[in-house]
Parts: C-alpha cells; structure tokens; sequence
C-alpha cells in the first residue's frame, strides 16, 4: 500500500460509515480473493466488496459464521493482509496496495489473536518479547525496560520483574493474552484488532480479558474492531455490530438495535443460536 491522498475521497466515493466523528479507521470498497495453485485451481472469495469503519474510541463487535471472512478482514485492517483492491484510510490517511504498509500503518493499527501462545515466540521471554516490540515502536534504549514494566502493568501482569525473565509457556493462557494485549500497546495504537481473544480461554478467564480489553479502550480512547463467534461477548463489550456472511457485511447497526431487531435472515438464525456465556451485567 502507499498513501495516496490525506482526504476522505474514497469514504465519499463508497459511503463508509464513520461512526466515531472524525477520527475512524475505514475499509472502503475491500476485495480478496485466495487463488489455490496446481491442478485443481480453487477460488475463494473471502471479502466482497466491503466496506466498514471503526471510530476513535469505539467497540465494533464482527460476528458471523467460519469461514464468513472475519479475519481475512481484520488482516485487512491491521495491514497484515493486502487486499486485491480497496482502501484503508486511516484517520483520514489513505493506504493502497503494498507499499503502503508501512511502521507508521503498523504503529497505528495493533492486532491480537485467538492462540497467544502461537502469537508468542516460544524460545523468547516475556522481557525479549515485549522489548523487541518497545524498539520497534520507536522507544529509545535506555527506556525499554520501563516501557516494557509499565505495559506489564497495565494488563495486570504483576509484579513485572516475576514474569520478565519466563517463557510464554511458563504463563497460563489468560497471562499470555495480557503479555500480547502488552506487545500490543507498547506501540500506542489508535486501533486494534482483536481476532477472538478470548475463545482459547476458560470462561471466568474469558470476563477478565474482556474486562481489561474495555479498561484498555477506555483508558487509551481507542477503536477496537472485536471478531467473534460469541454474540453474547459482542453484546457485553460493543456498541456497534457488524454480521458478515458470505464475504460481505449483512448487517450493521447499534448492538441494541441488531439484538432486538435482526434484519437480516442469517442474523435472526445466529440469534436463535446462541447461549448467553457473557451477559452485559457480568462483564461490566
Ligand atoms: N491464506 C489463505 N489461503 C487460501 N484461502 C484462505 C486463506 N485465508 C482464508 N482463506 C479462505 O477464505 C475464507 C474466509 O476465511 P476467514 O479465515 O477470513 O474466515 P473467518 O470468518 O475468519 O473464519 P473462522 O471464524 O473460522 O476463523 C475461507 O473460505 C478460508 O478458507
């Protein structure tokens, strides 16, 4: 991707919804389509002309069934996935193609997943771990080991000095989503992505984390893209819903509204569906 322009052209020309105000990371107008090799050539269309924002300061909840293209989307909007064609604009910087992923993109835009222990380097420690991604988010030398405890800190990994020194499978798995939800913040991002952090986890573990994912939101004035299976967690942490089907978004909406009045088809099946793990009241 490259920047191409410092306006909201592209928002204009697909009518993305901002929802936060000004400030909002957009997909405007994503295609992506997997071409398997060989014989056999197989197409996938994971993500079909979608597009979608998440504001400052904002909890969209992305729900929808496998293989419905929620985390082609998210790799989308962290920058870890180059779209065939489409925008990113984020806070009103336009990024195509792949030039355009850039530090600055990255800086911005964090993202964590559902196995921390895949997304931990096993043979690093904590302190390696997190003081890697404190470099590369750009804090001098003689600030890494502060920034990388102060992090610690604030995901409730404490006391710091007793977990620097461990390796993530020293951890349990709720600590090791805090040391990546850490890796994460050291970059001070505007946005994250969170792709299902929490179904790894023990159900009480799984309040926690979400728990800390709104403190951290809160705190930080962030925008949270926050892909599920669980509706029930979408109703206990977001304000908004997104319903992706098929590659393509097919119903979005303040989260009262999407429980009480599902328009879609698909919506009202997911609905009808899901056991409620997480009510509002118990994750508040
Ligand atoms: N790297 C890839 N190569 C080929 N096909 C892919 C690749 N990544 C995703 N796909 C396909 O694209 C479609 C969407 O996948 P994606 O992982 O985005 O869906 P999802 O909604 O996140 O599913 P899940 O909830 O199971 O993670 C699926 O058919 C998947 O098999």
């Amino acid at each position: 991707m490259s920047v191409v322009s410092r306006q909201d052209a592209a928002d204009a020309a697909t009518g993305a919804r901002d929802a936060g105000g000004g400030d909002a990371l957009r997909l405007s107008d994503i295609h992506m389509t997997f071409r398997s090799r060989g014989r056999r050539r197989r197409e996938v269309v994971a993500v079909d002309g979608v597009s979608v924002s998440v504001g400052r300061g904002e909890i969209v909840g992305l729900v929808g069934e496998s293989g419905s293209g929620k985390s082609t989307l998210g790799r989308v909007m962290a920058g870890l996935q180059v779209p065939d064609s489409g925008t990113v604009t984020i806070d009103g910087t336009a990024y195509q193609g792949r030039r355009g992923i850039t530090p600055g993109f990255h800086g911005a835009v964090q993202m964590v997943f559902q196995s921390p222990a895949a997304s931990l380097n096993p043979k690093m420690t904590i302190r390696s771990i997190l003081g890697y991604a404190a470099r590369r988010a750009g804090v001098p030398r003689d600030g890494v080991g502060s920034a990388v405890s102060a992090a610690l800190e604030e995901v409730g990994v404490t006391p710091p000095d007793r977990f620097l020194g461990r390796f993530p499978h020293e951890l349990s798995g709720g600590q090791q989503q805090r040391v990546a939800l850490a890796r994460a913040l050291l970059h001070r991002p505007a946005y994250l992505v969170a792709d299902e952090p929490t179904s790894a986890l023990d159900v009480s573990v799984r309040v926690q984390i979400i728990k800390l994912i709104r403190e951290i939101q809160a705190h930080h004035r962030m925008g949270i893209l926050f892909i599920t299976h669980d509706l029930s967690v979408v109703r206990a942490l977001a304000q908004r819903a997104l319903v992706m089907y098929r590659g393509d978004i097919v119903e979005e909406g303040d989260i009262d509204d999407v429980f009480a009045r599902p328009q879609h088809e698909y919506t009202r099946r997911l609905l009808g569906s899901t056991p409620q793990l997480v009510p509002p009241q118990d994750a508040a």
